[in-house]
């Protein structure tokens, strides 16, 4: 203890007693007290201070001193916000004596403190703290007594001693408690023998800081740990670009340039790949660098689809069966499938895995509708789900990875539809309550906007389905691909291994639609600067960088004095930095939609603020309240501190009608949503786009990126900004191939399988209605 108080001998503090705590977080172990100050070397006269802080177990009456900095809250004036801590205890006798009888310490009354003490002397913490054993030597204290004493002082003072020692390499708090989750005592041994096993085991533990620590403490720079632990850091690095492994050579490559050493040799991180191929650290195959969650979930996948696809279908159906069922739902449909639709609704029956892709308009909801309408006709079950006593014997399970589709899908069907997350059970921490020995039950699996699904998220759905269940997968390939890691829709198709129609014929585009024009001729490579004339549902509007937030706002004006409702225009761009930016276009639109007033309750964070009626994005899964990175939400309510049970300021958002409570640690996990990353707008729909497209965005303008926004508008795409700018993006195609190795894991599992055809050869071969018409 005296090493801790060392170092943080010049710093400011304020020594209080805890007098009570308003607020406790126990999963982030972030605390907001009340403290009476005892002392302080801060500018600070006032008696009592809050402060806030990830802490370990605060107790009452008890004395600490905290390190920190002031903070003014715009509501609840000067915090203490805490960066580091300890509990006080005085360096006398009767002070440890007090501290040990207090009531942190079960079982330990004040005789057996003072004998401790006795025993001991003035320095018992720190003896116990370095050696429990030393507690045997005190006469007549129980087993038991001694094991929780210094159980209870490891986690306490350990977690403190810890927190300290961390400060002084700059990791704030909130790093500490996950240190001490992952190593308890021995963080700060592991840290200063080999920080570079943080980087291992700490998530978001970033290289250049354990090489800080490590130059500090005088490590090595050719440590073959610090070899290690770049190499780890590359892959974590790629895998935030979407890859699933790094060839080899380029892993060698990207690690050389981040140790920038001339003692370290190619030849000494491949060797050093080896030896952690060996420990299991990553997996190394054909050549290929993986870390091994991500090896495991593309080679799970690619089981998890053998075991589905090898157990055969039970019941078929003849084509004659099939043309009159199909002939009986065009009829009360009131239309005609065209030739694919028709081969889609056909496959997907007789296929135990199948995928539809399609751009906009070509059908796809309208052939999920017939192959559930044909299915429930074929097996004689109902799509009513009232007619089933017990729901779960509903045969129909319908998915998509982010809430809004998953409520498209539901609307357009008429059927329930959740999100993966729901459907698997995730518990926000553990994983997913559903797997291989906790099946899905049902028949038939419709998995909507599969281009949004990554890697992970596919093996564990996957490794949900049970043998006997068909699955239709849903999806547009020349949408963005998933956030995460992986292309597993696109691997899918081009592996061949799975039956595949795409549907190409456009039937929205018959009612005039130029959105749809435009997206097609985006996908196909026809987009010119004729096309791009204005229409009754599309417009260009020609403006430079510095205009563009002008432009918008006064696009917004003129639908507002048409009567137009503002909340079904959605600004759609690339990216958040820049003068046409995301966060400028945010902080405008609210000015203008939704402006300061003395009536309407605001809070302020960082340098934006929420106010009642602003439209927000939530950024994050958030499973246990049922919202999902990608929700559009409106701040419904905001509670102060006093107003509430919690006694804590609370924000209110309501997303589809449901309420959820935001606190202000989660206030990151939201932002305004006048304006949205295009990334973040995947698998929603808006009735208006406005999509600001110039030069500025650089980089980011892309052919399915620009594809992904347009194709997000329902009936009404305003473009604004620079022509070629535009033409450029939608001429760029993304080449930043994505290394995963899905496609060969495929063809070499299933490579014993009788083989699938594709959709040339089913269409050379197959007789369909067609064929007779
Ligand atoms: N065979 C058909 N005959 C007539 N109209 C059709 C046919 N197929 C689809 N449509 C109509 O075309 C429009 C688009 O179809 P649908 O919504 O199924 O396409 P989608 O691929 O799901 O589109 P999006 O991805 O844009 O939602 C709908 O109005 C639908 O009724």
């Amino acid at each position: 203890m005296e090493m801790e108080q060392q170092s943080n001998n010049n710093r400011k503090y304020i020594k209080g007693e805890l007098l009570y705590t308003i607020f406790h977080n126990e999963a982030e172990h972030f605390s907001i007290a009340k403290i009476k100050i005892i002392e302080t070397n801060e500018d600070f006269k006032e008696k009592e201070i809050v402060a806030k802080g990830y802490f370990s177990n605060l107790q009452e009456q008890t004395t600490y001193c905290f390190y920190g900095d002031f903070e003014k809250h715009a509501k609840f004036g000067l915090q203490y916000k805490v960066d580091s801590y300890q509990t006080f205890i005085p360096d006398s006798k009767d002070g440890i004596i007090a501290y040990l009888s207090s009531d942190l310490f079960y079982g330990v009354g004040k005789k057996t403190a003072s004998r401790i003490v006795k025993q001991l002397g003035e320095s018992a913490i720190s003896k116990i703290l370095r050696q429990p054993d030393v507690l045997n030597e005190v006469p007549g204290i129980k087993k038991e007594t001694a094991e929780t004493l210094s159980r209870t002082l490891q986690e306490n003072q350990g977690f403190e001693h810890i927190v300290v020692n961390l400060s002084k390499y700059g990791i704030g708090l909130k790093m500490a408690q996950k240190v001490y989750q992952e190593y308890k005592d021995e963080a700060i041994d592991v840290l200063e023998e080999d920080p570079y096993q943080y980087v291992f085991d700490i998530e978001g533990f970033g290289f250049n800081t354990a090489d800080e620590i490590a130059r500090q403490n005088g490590l090595s720079l050719t440590h073959p740990n610090r070899i290690g632990a770049g190499c780890i850091y590359v892959l974590q690095k790629s895998i935030q670009d979407g890859n699933v492994f790094l060839p080899l050579e380029s892993c060698v490559y990207l690690v050389m340039n981040l140790l920038s050493n001339e003692s370290i040799s190619e030849t000494i991180i491949t060797d050093r790949l080896e030896e952690l191929n060996t420990d299991k650290s990553i997996i190394i195959q054909n050549g290929n660098v993986y870390i091994p969650s991500l090896y495991y979930a593309e080679d799970g996948f690619a089981a998890h689809v053998k075991r589905i696809i090898s157990k055969p279908i039970e019941h078929e159906t003849t084509l004659a069966e099939l043309m009159r069922i199909i002939g009986d739902i065009e009829e009360t449909e009131v239309l005609s499938y065209g030739k694919e639709q028709f081969n889609a609704i056909n496959q997907a029956l007789h296929s135990k895995a199948m995928i539809v892709t399609g751009g906009p308009g070509t059908g796809k909801t309208t052939v999920v509708k017939g192959i559930l309408k044909a299915y429930a006709e074929i097996h004689g079950v109902s799509l009513d789900l009232k007619d089933y006593d017990n729901k779960s014997d509903f045969p129909f399970i319908l998915t998509a990875p982010t809430g809004r589709a998953a409520k498209r899908l539901n609307e357009s069907t008429g059927l329930p539809a959740v999100t993966i997350h729901r459907l698997l059970g995730w518990d926000g921490r553990e994983g997913f309550e559903k797997n291989q020995n906790e099946p899905l039950i049902g028949k038939y699996l419709i998995v909507d906007e599969f281009s949004m699904v990554d890697i992970w998220l596919a093996n564990s759905l996957f490794k949900a389905i049970p043998d006997d269940m068909q699955v239709l997968i849903v999806g547009d390939e020349d949408q963005l691909p998933s956030v995460g890691p992986g292309q597993v829709l696109s691997d899918l198709l081009s592996s061949e291994l799975i039956p595949c129609v795409s549907l190409n014929e456009v039937y929205r585009q018959k009612e005039g639609s130029k959105i749809i024009h435009l997206a097609h001729d985006i996908k196909n490579g026809t987009c010119t600067k004729e096309k791009l004339q204005n229409d009754r549902d599309f417009s260009f509007i020609a403006c430079h960088e510095y205009q563009m937030i002008d432009v918008i706002l006064e696009i917004f004006k003129k639908a507002e004095n048409k009567g137009i409702d503002l909340k079904e225009i959605q600004v759609l761009a690339p990216m958040y930095r820049s003068q046409a930016g995301i966060t400028m276009i945010n902080k405008q639109l609210q000015q203008l939609i939704n402006p300061k007033s003395s009536r309407k309750r605001e809070v302020k964070v960082s340098d934006s603020v929420f106010r009642i009626g602003d439209k927000v994005l939530q950024l994050v899964n958030q499973p246990e309240d049922g919202v999902y990175n990608g929700d559009i939400g409106e701040v419904a309510a905001i509670f102060e501190e006093d107003e509430n049970t919690e006694n804590v300021e609370q924000l209110v958002i309501l997303f589809d009608g449901k309420e959820v409570v935001y606190e202000r640690k989660d206030y990151v996990n939201i932002t305004l949503a006048y304006c949205v990353s295009i990334h973040k707008s995947q698998g929603s729909e808006f009735p208006i786009v406005i999509l600001p497209v110039v030069s500025a965005y650089n980089r980011m303008l892309r052919k399915n990126l620009l594809y992904t926004a347009i194709t997000r508008s329902k009936e009404s795409l305003i473009i604004c900004g620079e022509i070629n700018a535009f033409l450029k993006g939608v001429q760029t195609v993304d080449t930043n191939r994505r290394f995963t190795s899905l496609k060969e894991q495929l063809i070499e599992r299933l490579k014993d399988l009788p083989r699938k055809e594709t959709d040339e050869e089913t269409e050379e071969k197959e007789i369909s209605p067609y064929d007779f018409m």
